[in-house]
């Protein structure tokens, strides 16, 4: 009976694991207990590191070593000031841009689910990160684009193209990166044959499984690559 008791445990954790793959749905709550109860509070590369442990077991989890990587190599080489990041989920991004903005540096990141936005603002405080360097704005990503700036339609548009109706990314040069699931490549290909036409402003500068790199420049200072 012992015996069947294993199985029937393993047989449910089979499950759970398949069920994760399947959705792709990570638990919120579970992520934050499992950081805020393991981390060395006021250290980000600790609570990084407690991420990193927790997706090692939860394979739907977070972006990969990877793109983590890649997205580290883009902000040390772009060194933006201020970030935008929509979709917050539990905090891991935007944990891993604060550290590497300069001290006057500013984060912005939209989350639209309350709790969501909730235990992720937690993460970033607990990582040692003070509210003068970020802000979490608990909305969906179109209704906190119109607040950034004025007058938005209520839309049909991307959030990329949104942000740039409402003059968000700089004429004189940024960088955006899409980082996305698999369940989205299709939604995301969309996107980026809309980018591709747009090469007077719009160059798709590097391009992973789960990242793009874009970079904007609206002044007459594009050349061609
Ligand atoms: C894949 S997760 C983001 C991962 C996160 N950037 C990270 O690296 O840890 C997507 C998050 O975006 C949120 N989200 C989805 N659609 C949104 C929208 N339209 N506006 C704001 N947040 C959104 C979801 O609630 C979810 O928490």
């Amino acid at each position: 009976s012992r015996f069947r008791v294993k199985v029937s445990s393993l047989c449910h954790r089979a499950l759970a694991w398949a069920l994760r793959l399947v959705r792709g749905k990570v638990c919120v709550r579970s992520i934050h207990a499992f950081v805020f109860s393991n981390c060395t509070h006021g250290k980000a590369d600790s609570v990084l590191e407690t991420f990193d442990l927790y997706a090692g077991t939860h394979p739907s989890f977070c972006i990969s070593p990877q793109t983590a990587e890649a997205v580290d190599e883009v902000v040390r080489r772009v060194r933006p000031s201020r970030v935008l990041e929509l979709g917050m989920h539990c905090g891991y991004t935007s944990v891993r841009l604060l550290r590497l903005l300069p001290p006057a540096g500013r984060l912005i990141t939209v989350e639209q689910d309350p709790l969501t936005a909730e235990l992720g603002e937690e993460i970033i405080l607990v990582s040692g990160f003070k509210h003068t360097q970020f802000q979490v704005l608990t909305s969906s990503s179109a209704e906190a684009i119109q607040t950034l700036h004025s007058h938005l339609e209520p839309d049909k548009e991307t959030n990329l193209l949104a942000l740039e109706t409402e003059q968000l990314l700089s004429p004189s040069g940024c960088s955006v990166l899409l980082i996305h699931r698999e369940q989205r490549a299709e939604e995301i290909r969309g996107v980026l044959d809309h980018i591709r036409e747009r090469v007077d402003c719009f160059c798709i500068e590097s391009e992973l499984q789960f990242m793009t790199e874009i970079s904007y420049r609206k002044e007459n200072t594009r050349t061609d690559k």
